[in-house]
């Protein structure tokens, strides 16, 4: 078995993505062509979570190996950092990588004598946390990194939230530098004792307790959960944890938004406690997310499973807001045919959508479709009309409508307790929504509910097999699609409802949210 080929140089880099680009697109679905995994080496299990991740979700995936010297202070540990190059190699091979770029620093920083273009994050992103304690470091990733993106140019790039600052930056940074990737946050990968897996573990001593850390963290979280929401009382509750261990040294211990990396004074809703330590030259970071806001609930699936009923009902059982995207969609194609627009105008229709006004109805009772208004206008009933119903899918293919609407939507779900569903939910709108489903049956049984309710609507009559034919077309096309394609997302939990009635669906899911969230 080939191992996976290092490439050294930009060239052969783009050599090996015209490579890729002349290869024939996969049958089995994928949500995008490209993923890169930005690393330093010394890859353990946290990074090769990323790679699973990013394995799961791409055609291809690449990882980047490089200790970029621009990330390090002269006082810092470039030149001991680990370089198991090829160990990391074996891992990657074994991870199913197809390719490593691991560039020499004079490669892709040139020769460094006349200086080098940096990329600045805003000050309020690097003033706190490790920014003070490492100047100039958060400007070296944000260089390195979108050189990176650069040269590789992915769909999706992979961070842990092990390094949560790190991860804002480079969120901010292709947010406010139109890189067009999509950045996937990534849970920390912890040892048995809840230390965080870091490639500077290995500096420790074996007596160490760095675990201490993570039971700080743990300590402010049950405090959190006991209802303390003052940033002292949390904060004193992690330096008394870590106080009876003399070794360890607390650089900083902060409780700042997610977001904004802002100081809070309490957690509202949501807040990250985020620790900087050192046990005598090994400097190790951690963080924790201490979140009140009730978890979205995202059901995905094919046409016809039943996502839109069940996920109304969940929403009624759970205490839940339903938001229909379905009816989004429609209101923009309303918007669209009220404007005269073409359907495949897309420029004007980019234009339009821009301007677009939707509000919804989240608290619906589940009997009824939610309210819609577009520009102020009540459009529930007239977004259900056949001229619309007809319109839709092609209006939805369309990028600038998807990511005029993957926005509002993402802005709806900010504050939790969202039930949503649709082709992308899982994977694009909330792709870390607290429990996903992907609702599935089979082509002939999703053929069986259409036909009946065909039957029960008057409509003409249409055979089994030819409805069955239609689904399974319908499937194909959404799965193929390169624009939110219908896939299963990495962490959901498959529901096959062949044979299962609503009622049996809906206790399930209901049952999967309780007893992940003790509710
Ligand atoms: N335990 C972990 N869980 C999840 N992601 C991680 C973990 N450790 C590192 N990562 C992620 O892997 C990517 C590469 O990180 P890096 O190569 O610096 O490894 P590291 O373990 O963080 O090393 P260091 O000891 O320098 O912090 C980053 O996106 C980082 O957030
Ligand atoms: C993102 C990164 C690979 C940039 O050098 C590095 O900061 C890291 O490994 O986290
Ligand atoms: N993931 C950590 C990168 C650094 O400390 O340089």
């Amino acid at each position: 078995m080939d191992t996976v080929p290092i490439i050294r140089t930009i060239a052969g880099l783009q050599s090996f993505l015209q490579m890729m680009e002349a290869t024939p697109k996969p049958a089995t679905p994928v949500l995008s062509k490209l993923g890169l995994v930005p690393t330093m080496g010394a890859l353990h299990a946290g990074h090769l979570s990323l790679i699973e991740r990013a394995r799961h979700e791409n055609r291809w995936v690449i990882v980047s190996i490089f200790v970029n010297p621009l990330q390090f202070a002269p006082t810092e540990d470039l030149d001991r950092y680990p370089r198991p190059l090829e160990q990391d190699q074996q891992r990657c091979q074994a991870a199913g990588v197809d390719a490593i770029f691991a560039p020499t620093s004079s490669e892709i920083l040139g020769d460094g004598d006349e200086g080098l273009t940096a990329v600045v994050p805003p000050a309020h992103l690097d003033d706190g946390l490790c920014g003070p304690f490492r100047p100039g470091h958060f400007q070296g990733v944000a260089t390195i990194v979108l050189k990176l993106l650069n040269l590789v140019r992915p769909d999706r790039a992979y961070f842990g939230q092990k390094d949560a600052q790190q991860l804002v930056i480079i969120q901010r940074l292709v947010q406010d530098l139109n890189v067009p990737v999509e950045i996937v946050p990534c849970p920390t990968v912890r040892e048995a004792s809840g230390l965080a897996l870091s490639s500077r573990n290995q500096y420790l001593d074996a007596r160490a307790d760095a675990a201490i850390i993570y039971q700080g963290l743990q300590a402010a979280q049950q405090r959190f959960e006991s209802g303390v929401r003052e940033r002292e009382a949390l904060l004193n509750t992690v330096r008394h944890r870590l106080a009876p261990v003399p070794e360890v040294e607390i650089e900083y211990v902060d409780l700042v938004d997610p977001v904004t990396l802002e100081p809070l004074s309490e957690v509202k809703d949501v807040g990250r406690v985020a620790i900087a330590t050192k046990f005598s030259n090994t400097r190790l970071i951690d963080n924790i997310l201490l979140d009140a806001r009730p978890p979205i609930l995202a059901i995905d699936g094919p046409a016809g499973a039943g996502k839109s009923t069940v996920t109304r009902l969940c929403a009624q059982q759970l205490g839940l807001k339903y938001l229909d995207t379905g009816a989004m969609y429609r209101a923009i194609t309303w918007l669209v045919l009220q404007s005269q627009i073409k359907l495949d105008d897309q420029l004007a229709i980019a234009d339009l959508v821009s301007q677009s006004d939707i509000k919804l109805q989240l608290d619906a009772n589940p009997d009824h479709p939610p309210r819609v208004w577009v520009q102020q206008q009540d459009v529930t009933d007239t977004i259900r009309s056949p001229e619309v119903t007809q319109s839709v899918s092609a209006i939805a293919a369309q990028s600038a409508v998807r990511q005029a609407l993957v926005r509002q939507q993402r802005i709806l779900g900010q504050s939790g307790g969202l039930a949503a569903e649709g082709r992308d939910i899982g994977t694009q709108v909330f792709p870390a929504a607290g429990l996903k489903i992907f609702l599935t049956a089979s082509s002939l049984e999703r053929a069986r509910r259409r036909h009946k309710d065909l039957e029960q609507q008057g409509a003409a009559p249409i055979s089994l097999e030819q409805l069955e034919q239609q689904i399974a077309q319908r499937d194909q096309k959404d799965s193929q699609r390169s624009l939110s394609p219908l896939c299963k997302a990495y962490d959901a939990i498959e529901i096959d409802t062949d044979g299962l009635s609503i009622a049996v669906v809906t206790d399930q899911i209901v049952q999967h949210y309780r007893n992940r969230f003790g509710i």
